[in-house]
């Protein structure tokens, strides 16, 4: 009996430890965010509601989004209702927006502040699970970023990324052939998915040696790139997310596909380890590259693998997007298409084997492309950390803010591109290019701008070529034509159409 009433008194304090601590973190928790509201009290931006939005902020509203629309057009709207700099709550962290470019100029360039954590981290580091780890795209410190970056760069440059073009030229012809044969069997096709496999082939095999041929055969990878995307987001905008049942499952699953991710990338770094001691005959491919610049063995293989995967992800799928937006843009603007296909007869006709001269003569595509960075803009947000107190358009900005911009935002604004909705090349034409400075920068801007920017247009625009040169297309009329939002921006409706074979 004496056993039994201590097992009960033990019950109950059990029971009031857990009611305790959970009564004093919910505590905690409110005075945070009263205090964080405090602090950015006069930073105009949209209102919270109710309790529910004191605690979750803005998130209510992202959720509640139209189908039709990503979070970055309702961005643009309380730009529009605020004023060019504005703050939002995601829980219980505060975000500074602005597209004010003078500050955008002092932030990137001027100042270049580090990346903040809070978004940065969850890239890097999801749920506490190492993923980009500390590679490129994720490092927090900007010196030990800096002498990596310093080592890729030069796999990067123009006269390398002439050696790749043998293999864009390749992998897009492959994918001809694939599409070749749908057009006559009158198959429709997601050109976001054909995509998808020819830019998983490019880099798997100019960076990393490996012939997966995504193509023609079905692999998991595909798969585990794009859950990758998706799983940032939903976990940037999902507090509750490690609550659920379903929750629980899904990170499971996420942790899963983060696991065989980066076991991928060691088993093929140790082969690659393997071969180079034993004297093999080894590719001069980016694992290559880490190795060799690694000879005195500053990074353990955890750093090298936080390389292989940021490259794997930060290059696939945004190339593939950009792709399928030009498809779905031109599939819907005959004259715009009609002026694409007659420079590419007239300046290279059916040549297959093309190099970077003829790509350099389709000055209308090269419109096309710029044009459709700017209306979807793929990498939705960038956010930066003010290392140090700053004044945007009168408003303090404490230090340690995170401070957000966007190109796609910036790039929907009326004010800096009149019709933002309009699809027009036109402005890019350098007779009549407008832009204003520091409004257009899909690949980010300063020092941690995009290290594959030259890579990933010529990769899209030598796809695209062979595209236009092989096939007339209709755009399937029933699919969204929005953009959807999977951490990178897409076509919702994956740009289903029908192609035929355009004869000679
Ligand atoms: C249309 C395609 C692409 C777009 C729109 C794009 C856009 C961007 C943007 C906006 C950033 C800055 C991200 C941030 O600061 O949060 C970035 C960084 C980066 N991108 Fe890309 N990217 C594209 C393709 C590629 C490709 C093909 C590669 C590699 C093969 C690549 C590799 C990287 C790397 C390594 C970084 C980190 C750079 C650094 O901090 O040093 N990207 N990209």
């Amino acid at each position: 009996m004496k056993i039994l009433s201590n097992i009960n008194i033990s019950k109950k304090n059990i029971f009031f430890l857990l009611f305790g601590s959970s009564l004093a973190f919910f505590g905690y928790k409110t005075l945070k965010i009263y205090l964080l509201r405090q602090k950015y009290r006069h930073i105009p931006g949209p209102k919270t509601k109710g309790l529910l939005g004191f605690y979750l902020g803005n998130v209510i509203e992202i959720k509640n989004l139209p189908k039709n629309k990503i979070f970055p057009d309702l961005v643009v709207e309380w730009i529009k209702e605020h004023g060019h700099v504005i703050k939002f709550q995601i829980v219980d962290k505060m975000v500074v927006f602005t597209i004010n470019p003078e500050t955008i100029r002092d932030v990137f360039i001027a100042h270049n502040f580090s990346k903040h954590p809070h978004v940065y981290s969850i890239f890097g580091f999801p749920l506490g699970i190492r993923f980009l780890g500390n590679g490129l795209v994720t490092d927090l410190d900007n010196e030990r970023w800096r002498y990596r970056r310093n080592l890729f760069n030069p796999s990067f440059h123009k006269q390398a990324l002439m050696t790749f073009l043998h293999e864009f030229n390749n992998k897009s012809d492959a994918l001809m052939t694939k599409l070749r044969s749908k057009a006559e069997k009158e198959e429709e096709v997601f050109i976001l998915d054909e995509a998808n496999n020819m830019t998983m082939d490019v880099i798997a095999s100019v960076g990393f040696s490996m012939e997966i041929d995504s193509i023609n055969y079905d692999n998991n990878l595909k798969g585990y790139v794009f859950k990758a995307l998706e799983g940032f987001n939903k976990i940037l905008f999902n507090p509750f997310l490690r609550f659920s049942i379903s929750g629980w499952s899904y990170i499971k699953n996420y942790k899963r596909i983060i696991k065989n991710l980066r076991d991928l990338g060691r088993f093929q770094i140790l082969k690659r380890i393997e071969s180079i001691k034993d004297g093999s005959y080894v590719s001069d491919d980016l694992i290559t590259l880490m190795l060799r610049n690694n000879q005195n063995e500053e990074f353990e293989i955890e750093d090298l693998i936080d390389d292989f995967v940021s490259l794997f992800i930060a290059g696939q799928e945004t190339t593939a997007n950009l792709i399928a937006q030009v498809v779905l843009e031109v599939g819907q603007k005959p004259e715009i298409l009609k002026k694409i296909k007659k420079e590419i007869e007239e300046e290279i006709g059916f040549k297959t084997d093309l190099k970077y001269e003829d790509l350099n003569k389709l000055k209308y595509l090269n419109c096309v492309v710029k044009e459709t960075l700017r209306k979807w803009s793929i990498v939705p947000f960038l956010s930066r950390k003010a290392d140090v107190a700053l004044n945007i358009l009168g408003f303090d900005i404490p230090k340690g803010s995170n401070i957000q911009v966007s190109s796609y935002v910036s790039g929907n604004c009326e004010e800096f591109f009149k019709n933002p909705k309009e699809f027009d090349p036109d402005r890019f034409l350098n007779e009549k290019n407008e832009t204003k400075n520091y409004t257009y920068f899909p690949f980010s801007l300063g020092a941690r701008n995009c290290l594959g920017q030259n890579f990933a247009q010529i990769e899209a625009k030598v796809c695209l070529t062979k595209f236009f040169q092989n096939f007339d297309f209709e755009l399937n009329s029933e699919q969204s034509f929005y953009p959807a939002q999977h951490s990178t921006i897409s076509p919702a409706g994956r740009t289903k159409c029908k192609l035929s074979i355009k004869s000679l």
